[in-house]
């Protein structure tokens, strides 16, 4: 059995030929979420101009002169046509070009009434104060968004500010779900509810793909049926449950009929051990996920993603570092990616019943990385992937439990 490094090797090595490289251009508003194909460079000084930051007055200095003759008002998005003497003003609104050698005194620290022709300053100011000057946030020319970035509102808010209008993105990868399972859906006692289907759906969207989903009964005409269908069109087809020992496990065997190679199969890690990649020669992928919810969490974010960064410019989901907020330590045989919030004072990793535990792992906000023999004091650093699409703290509930 692979552990989860090389099960990552494994992933990152993976080629999926010209499929990695569709690209299209779409407008700005349409691209949140999207992945950008370039890098998105600012074609001008950010400021462009030295911009006032305070409604006031822009004085040029004269010694410890605190009385300024009014030379004309500038707005944002006007200019001040002229130069200013020693001793001369101009009334200025934020936003608007500075002159030069001027440094601007908010209007509560001056005495001046409409229609005179002097103001005074209630103290003499520091040369250049109160100004955004051009060029101080990024030069022309620097990248302010670069290629494989996922784009949020923050990034199409800064590449509009940049000049784009709009953007080279990667095509959405097209991903097939087929939920699989005689119990799902169902009536009776032993029924269960779909919820591996709408974890995927929202998921992949927020990811990008374009995603179809059907669902198989553990049936092999069905499943064959339903898998045929998927990889027709498919850049990843995606299967939940049936890749372990049951007697109704039937994903495995579909493969060959399909025209895919397993690359791996079963990884050390918890939830998600029987975990199956497998690759076909025209770049397509498919990636089978244990049926437990938490696995489908766990494995969509730790091998799912990754693969489907193939797709996206290499885009891989970010894992980051927090420390932990009290001491915890890991003796379980499986390398370890347990549910965890973050709270203040640190993150908390779950106390869960397992991988069939969603109620839990819905009330966290990521999954916190805890290899084999880990022990960390409180403070310690711990590796934490967020949830893709989830907003840290807006947890689900977590029940009282009894113990
Ligand atoms: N003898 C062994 N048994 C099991 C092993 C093993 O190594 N030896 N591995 C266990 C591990 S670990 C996992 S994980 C599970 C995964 O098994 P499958 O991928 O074959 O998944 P299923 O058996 O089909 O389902 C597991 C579980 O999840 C529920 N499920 C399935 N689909 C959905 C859905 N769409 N929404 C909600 N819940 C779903 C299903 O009813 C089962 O309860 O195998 C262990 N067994
Ligand atoms: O690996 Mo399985 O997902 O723990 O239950």
């Amino acid at each position: 059995m692979l552990t989860f490094e090389e099960a990552v090797r494994a992933l990152a090595a993976l080629d999926v030929g010209a499929r990695a490289t569709r690209v299209e251009r779409i407008p700005l508003a349409r691209a949140r979420g999207r992945v950008l194909a370039e890098d998105i460079a600012i074609d001008q000084d950010q400021p462009g101009f030295d911009r006032a930051t305070m409604d006031g007055f822009a004085v040029c200095l004269d010694g410890q002169q605190r009385s300024f003759r009014i030379r004309g008002v500038v707005t944002a998005g006007t200019t001040f046509e002229g130069t200013l003497a020693p001793g001369e003003a101009v009334r200025i609104m934020t936003g608007a070009p500075a002159p030069a050698e001027t440094t601007v005194v908010p209007i509560e620290r001056t005495t001046f009434e409409e229609g005179q022709a002097t103001v005074e300053v209630d103290h003499v100011p520091d040369a250049g104060r109160n100004v955004a000057w051009r060029g101080e946030d990024a030069h022309a020319g620097d990248v302010l968004v670069a290629r494989g970035t996922r784009l949020a509102p923050a990034h199409l808010s800064v590449a509009a500010m940049a000049g784009a209008v709009d953007a080279a993105v990667f095509q959405r990868p097209v991903v097939s779900v087929v939920t699989t399972g005689d119990e799902v859906g169902g009536t009776g006692a032993a029924a269960i509810r779909d919820s591996n289907g709408p974890l995927l759906d929202g998921l992949l969207d927020a990811l990008g793909a374009d995603v179809q989903r059907r669902h198989a009964r553990d049936d092999e005409g069905e499943l064959a049926g339903a898998l045929e269908d998927a990889a027709a069109s498919a850049d990843i087809i995606v299967t939940t449950g049936g890749v372990s020992m049951g007697t109704h496990d039937l994903v495995p065997s579909m493969l060959d009929r399909l025209g895919f190679e397993t690359v791996f199969h079963k990884v050390q890690v918890q939830p998600g051990k029987p975990v199956l990649v497998a690759a076909r020669g025209d770049g397509a992928l498919f990636i089978g996920l244990p049926g437990n919810p938490v696995s489908v969490l766990a494995t969509a974010h730790l091998f799912l993603f990754p693969a489907l960064g193939h797709f996206l410019g290499g885009w891989a989901p970010r894992w980051i570092e927090v420390p932990m907020a009290s001491d915890y330590s890991h003796d379980g045989r499986r390398h370890l990616f347990l549910p965890a919030s973050i709270e203040t004072g640190g993150l908390r990793p779950a106390s869960w019943n397992g991988s069939g535990d969603l109620i839990a792992a819905a009330a966290a906000d990521g999954l916190v990385e805890l290899p084999v023999g880990a022990t960390f004091r409180a403070g310690d650093p711990a590796r934490f992937l967020p949830y893709i699409g989830h907003s840290i703290g807006e947890r689900a509930v977590l029940p009282p439990r009894q113990r």
